[in-house]
């Protein structure tokens, strides 16, 4: 058509016939129209062409997307009810977010095996950025950053390694002998489980980041203020952000969460001065031994030197980055999932008796649990596997973002935008699990495979996987087990009288429960002091 349009259009401008000349110019206002026509259709096809190449996904309202359709409780849920209607990769836009969820292992495999590495950057939230002193830690670090590799590394090969975790043993039981000499006391009277978790997890985290106890009353005073601090931090970083949504509006923080940020930040990096003042302080007065050393030292050990693959040493914010991650990362999850694990075995009393026959077996009805029981404790293994299957404690994992646009099941994901694993989704799917919704812990029992939940089974990623997979996991499930077996081992429990379990959760960074679970103590041992 264009071609005829071009053969013809000498004729046309030939004006020198004066009568034809109306005609002719009429004419050749037509074709003009015409060819615009033409032009715009095939642009507006060439356009939608470009459209249809991202996933499928439900329209929303200009500006906000599909924001005002979302509950902001459970962001999982909604997903998987849209997964229902649009398959197992959909589009939305949240505010000018262009996000995609995923939904099946078959995709979760290609988001996190084979298009690993461009689908490792994330979109930090600002307060996890603030928190992160300048994304300087490593979950919101860029994975493209040498400087993010070198982080993991000294995370796997420096704090957690078999040895130091071994070497530190000591501090975990003597904070969690603390823990239960305070459910001890409170024999009888409802103990807020979740509180209780993490004020432990905490104290863990803190007593193995000093390598004890600080000395003295500033001492004292510095743990009581960190301990505060990190749970101020928590309830900031799980507070959904208008900035995050409206790029645009953030200089404004319209909610006040990023200067609410700032401040604590302040604070704990004030805190941490004065940590790492009385670490050197100590490392000056006692040479202590290697093993022993808590991870601070050895983290101003490595900022210091470099270690031996010539890396450039850790800068003082990469430092407070990690001490950041440790703190954060490993206690609101061990807390949320021994959360869940009691709350599920309240409402299965046959399994909770299983659960006590193999701690009575194994410990000894005389005394407490150590860490060295847990690998004898299988039946409390899958236990926590299943809890972990219908409870992720991250049921959308930590969002990533691909680098550049990558193409996914024939659709295009376009570079910036934000990818959910829906992992809760798939967890529960029919088409993988039999009767999915039931809590069957023997499900896992005799699967042969005691690693699959460390992200080489799509279906079952409780942990993530890839490069961006946890890289806590010998701490957290030593944790989780230790704390679990003590507290179940400890006590009995039931429920308040007249109290009906709620088994809603509230979506934030972690998935809690939305109701606090509480619960009655009573002693098992008889000597629970003897032990301690
Ligand atoms: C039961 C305990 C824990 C659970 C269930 C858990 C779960 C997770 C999950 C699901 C992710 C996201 C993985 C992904 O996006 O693919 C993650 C990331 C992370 N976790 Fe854990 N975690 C636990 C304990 C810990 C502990 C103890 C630490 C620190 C010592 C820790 C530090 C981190 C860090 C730093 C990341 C970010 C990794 C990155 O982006 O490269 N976690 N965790």
């Amino acid at each position: 058509m264009l071609q005829t349009a071009y053969t013809l259009y000498p004729w046309l401008l030939d004006l020198s016939k004066p009568k034809d000349g109306l005609f002719r110019a009429g004419l050749s206002f037509v074709m003009v129209i015409l060819a615009i026509s033409l032009w715009h259709l095939w642009f507006v096809k060439k356009s939608k062409k470009i459209v249809a190449q991202l996933p499928p996904g439900p329209r929303g309202l200009p500006t906000v997307g599909y924001l005002p359709f979302l509950g902001t409780d459970n962001l999982h849920l909604s997903f998987t009810e849209l997964a229902a209607t649009y398959g197992p990769i959909f589009k939305l836009w949240l505010g000018n977010k262009l996000c995609v969820v995923i939904s099946s292992p078959e995709l979760a495999k290609e988001v996190v095996r084979d298009h690993d590495v461009t689908f490792s950057e994330r979109d930090p939230p600002i307060a996890a950025q603030v928190a992160s002193f300048g994304c300087n830690d490593i979950a919101f670090d860029s994975s493209s950053n040498p400087r993010w590799t070198n982080k993991r590394k000294v995370l796997a090969t420096e704090l957690l390694t078999n040895a130091r975790l071994n070497a530190c043993y000591g501090l975990r039981r003597e904070q969690v002998m603390n823990g239960l000499k305070d459910v001890y006391e409170n024999v009888g009277r409802p103990i807020d489980i979740g509180k209780w978790t993490y004020l432990v997890a905490l104290n863990v985290a803190i007593s193995m980041i000093l390598g004890g106890e600080l000395p003295g009353e500033k001492g004292a005073a510095i743990e009581g203020n960190l301990k505060e601090n990190s749970s101020e931090s928590m309830v900031l970083l799980g507070k959904p952000n208008v900035s995050d949504i409206f790029p645009a509006i953030a200089r404004f923080d319209i909610q006040g969460i990023e200067r609410g940020m700032r401040k604590i930040n302040q604070q704990f990096n004030r805190l941490l001065e004065s940590v790492i003042e009385m670490a050197i302080d100590k490392e000056k007065d006692e040479k202590s031994s290697e093993q022993k050393l808590g991870f601070l030292e050895l983290l101003l050990h490595l900022k210091r030197n470099n270690n031996e693959d010539n890396a450039s040493p850790l800068t003082m914010d990469e430092v407070k980055g990690l001490l950041v991650d440790i703190l954060v990362g490993g206690t609101d999850t061990t807390t949320t999932m021994v959360e869940w694990t009691m709350a599920v075995l309240m409402q299965h009393p046959e399994i909770m008796e299983k659960v006590k026959k193999e701690l009575s077996d194994v410990v000894g009805v005389n005394n407490t649990v150590e860490e060295f029981h847990l690998s004898n404790l299988s039946y409390l293994n899958v236990v926590i596997k299943e809890t972990f299957r219908l409870h992720p404690a991250l049921p959308l994992l930590v969002p990533r973002c691909p680098a550049r646009s990558v193409h996914l099941n024939g659709y295009t994901i376009p570079k910036g935008s934000r990818l959910f694993i829906n992992m809760w989704c798939i967890h529960r799917d029919p088409g993988i699990w039999e009767n999915p919704l039931e809590f069957r812990p023997e499900r896992f029992l005799n699967d042969p495979d005691n690693s699959n939940h460390y992200g080489n089974d799509f279906r079952f990623m409780p942990f993530g996987s890839g490069r961006r997979k946890c890289p806590g996991i010998p701490l957290g499930e030593k944790l989780l087990f230790f704390i679990l077996a003590s507290l179940l081992h400890s006590f009995e429990w039931r429920l308040p009288h007249g109290i009906v379990l709620d088994m809603s959760g509230k979506f934030g960074i972690v998935m809690k429960k939305k109701e606090p679970i509480l619960l009655i103590p009573t002693p098992r041992l008889t000597n629970l002091d003897a032990n301690g």
